[in-house]
């Protein structure tokens, strides 16, 4: 796997983990980030509720405390029998009735179990005596149980079938020293309280109000309402319980509210927690109402409120920069690393081929530049050793080839040689109808030389007759050793008269220059002059020829070869 399919791999790696890594530690800050801002947020509605409904309770709850009591009131529950007493209460109570923002009242009196109502409308005016309760009739249950619990005021949802209406009862106990004299107050209307108060009409959020007991008082679903929660046994109530999944949540928080019931000291706590609820994760904020005796619940959907998708484009954003940075860096390994490294393969590939010409080399800096300009250098030094060396081999060619063309006794050209520059001579004529002229020599009776004064002295003889033989030729004539005490001599350009001078001239400078080598000899020459067009084989025939005359002739002499 070469360098650059490695660094892709090694990069696709990268950005697959880093997103995954990413994206993990997105998801669990974003969780984190939205489950400190949801504890804050629960507190803060928890808080907001609660005002929003003690506000428009509070006025009401203080007004019905007044009416309770009020002199009038308890000087006529002492006697209600009395018409005065009674039309000075009827009146008391049409001015509260003016004052109470739902414009109605109720009193009720222990003693007879009358009933006295007015609406906002005064629908019964002059007639506010409605009915009489009864002990045995469960609608009238909740005022028997008031008077029995004995608590100076209570919050009661309960519809009054008499009337008509389901109404947030104020209820609040009129005392005489420990005697209790009857219950008054007013109804504020439950959907308007509800729509108002509860049904925020917002997702995600959910809030409720729960009696002591955990009863649901208000709810915007009205099914869960816990009506007359107050005459109602264990067991039958609806209560907060159902609006957990796990028992282990139940009963948490349950010990949350007995704790915020009993620690009702200084400012008012809210206390939150993680809870399964319709099968998510739900995060309750609990807060006491000492006011009133009922616990203000909120339920936040997290989810719902501010889902952990919405910081998808911050961890797509992230995602995207990492992509981009991997990309950029791979660009620039690939610009600074690979290409050049590619590049230098791609060079060294040549040379390893054989092919040392300057290739063009990668322009880089630092290790790579450094890399490049040592295989520069070296690709230099070896182009300069091979140049060396093919010269070196062409110089000591050439020197073999004039080796092997030289007689190594005379330094003449020999036999080869001679043959060679035959050819040429004889191919050069036939194309530009030239003649040469050629001498065939032979010492007379050397073999006589060797025998009488030794192999060297007649090496020494034929050494003279070579250096002779130099020094009377013209400079552009050849001559070369044959074989034995043979010798070749190619004159060019030639024609009869010279080739019949230099012949004589060659004999004759021979006999006279070979006692430089302390033993006069002489040569016979066979000479003739080459046409154009005539063969190797018929020139040097027709020399040879020439020769064997002159020797027949008594040697020491030229002979012609006719034309
Ligand atoms: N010293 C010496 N002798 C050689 C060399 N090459 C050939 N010879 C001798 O040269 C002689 C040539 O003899 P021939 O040409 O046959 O006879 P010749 O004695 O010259 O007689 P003619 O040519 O008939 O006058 C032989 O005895 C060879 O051994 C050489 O390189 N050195």
């Amino acid at each position: 796997m070469n360098l650059r399919t490695r660094f892709l791999l090694l990069i696709s790696a990268l950005i697959l983990v880093g997103s995954v890594v990413a994206w993990a530690v997105f998801h669990h800050v974003a969780r984190q980030i939205v489950m400190q801002w949801g504890q804050r947020v629960a507190e803060i509605q928890v808080r907001y509720d609660r005002a929003r409904l003690l506000q428009p309770l509070e006025r009401e709850i203080a007004l019905a405390r007044q009416m309770a009591d009020s002199l009038v009131l308890k000087r006529w529950a002492r006697s209600p029998e009395d018409p005065a007493l009674e039309a000075e209460a009827v009146r008391e109570m049409e001015n509260f009735r003016r004052n109470f923002s739902s414009g109605n009242y109720f009193v009720a009196l222990r003693a007879s179990g009358a009933y006295y109502h007015n609406n906002a409308e005064d629908e019964f005016a002059g007639r506010q005596l409605r009915y009489h309760l009864v002990p045995a009739k469960p609608a009238d249950a909740w005022f028997y149980k008031l008077i029995e619990v004995g608590r100076d005021f209570h919050l009661n949802v309960n519809p009054d079938a008499e009337l008509g209406v389901t109404k947030l009862w104020i209820d609040v106990l009129i005392r005489d020293g420990d005697q209790t004299l009857g219950v008054v107050g007013t109804g504020i209307e439950l959907s308007r309280f509800v729509d108002e108060i509860v049904d925020l009409h917002q997702a995600g959020v959910n809030t409720l109000f729960a009696d002591l007991s955990g009863a649901i008082q208000l709810h915007r679903d009205a099914k869960l309402i816990d009506f007359a929660s107050l005459v109602k046994p264990e067991g039958q109530k609806s209560l907060v319980d159902q609006l957990l999944d796990r028992e282990a949540d139940r009963i948490e928080l349950r010990e949350t509210m007995k704790h915020l019931a009993t620690s009702g000291d200084g400012a008012p706590r809210v206390l939150d927690r993680f809870v399964e609820s319709g099968g998510r994760r739900i995060l309750l904020g609990i807060a006491f109402v000492p006011e009133i005796g009922w616990y203000e619940i909120t339920l936040l959907d997290l989810d719902v409120l501010m889902p952990v998708a919405a910081f998808t484009p911050v961890a797509v954003g992230f995602v995207l920069t990492l992509l981009v940075a991997l990309i950029l860096v791979h660009l620039l390994l690939r610009r600074l690393i690979l290409d050049p490294l590619g590049r230098l393969e791609q060079a060294m590939l040549r040379v390893r081929d054989g092919d040392l010409s300057p290739a063009p080399l990668p322009q880089a800096r630092g290790e790579i530049g450094r890399l490049t300009q040592h295989f520069g250098a070296m690709a230099g030094a070896i182009r300069a050793h091979t140049a060396e060396l093919e010269a070196k081999v062409r110089e000591r060619t050439d020197a073999l080839h004039r080796l092997a063309r030289i007689d190594p006794l005379t330094e003449l050209t020999n036999r080869r040689g001679m043959t060679e520059m035959l050819e040429a001579e004889i191919t050069r004529a036939g194309r530009q109808g030239s003649r040469f002229g050629l001498l065939w020599l032979d010492v007379d009776h050397f073999k006589e030389i060797n025998d009488r004064r030794g192999h060297g002295a007649g090496d020494e003889a034929l050494t003279t007759l070579a250096r002779v033989l130099e020094g009377c030729l013209r400079p552009y004539d050849r001559a070369a050793r044959w074989g034995g005490d043979e010798f070749l001599v190619l004159l060019s350009p030639c024609d009869g008269a010279t080739l019949e001078a230099i012949a004589h001239r060659v004999r004759a400078d021979i006999e006279h220059g070979s006692a430089a080598c302390g033993e006069t000899f002489t040569v016979t020459v066979g000479a003739c002059l080459a046409e154009p067009g005539e063969t190797l084989g018929t020139v040097l025939q027709r020399a040879d020829e020439a020769l064997y005359r002159a020797k027949e002739a008594g040697r020491n002499r030229v002979v012609i070869a006719p034309r």
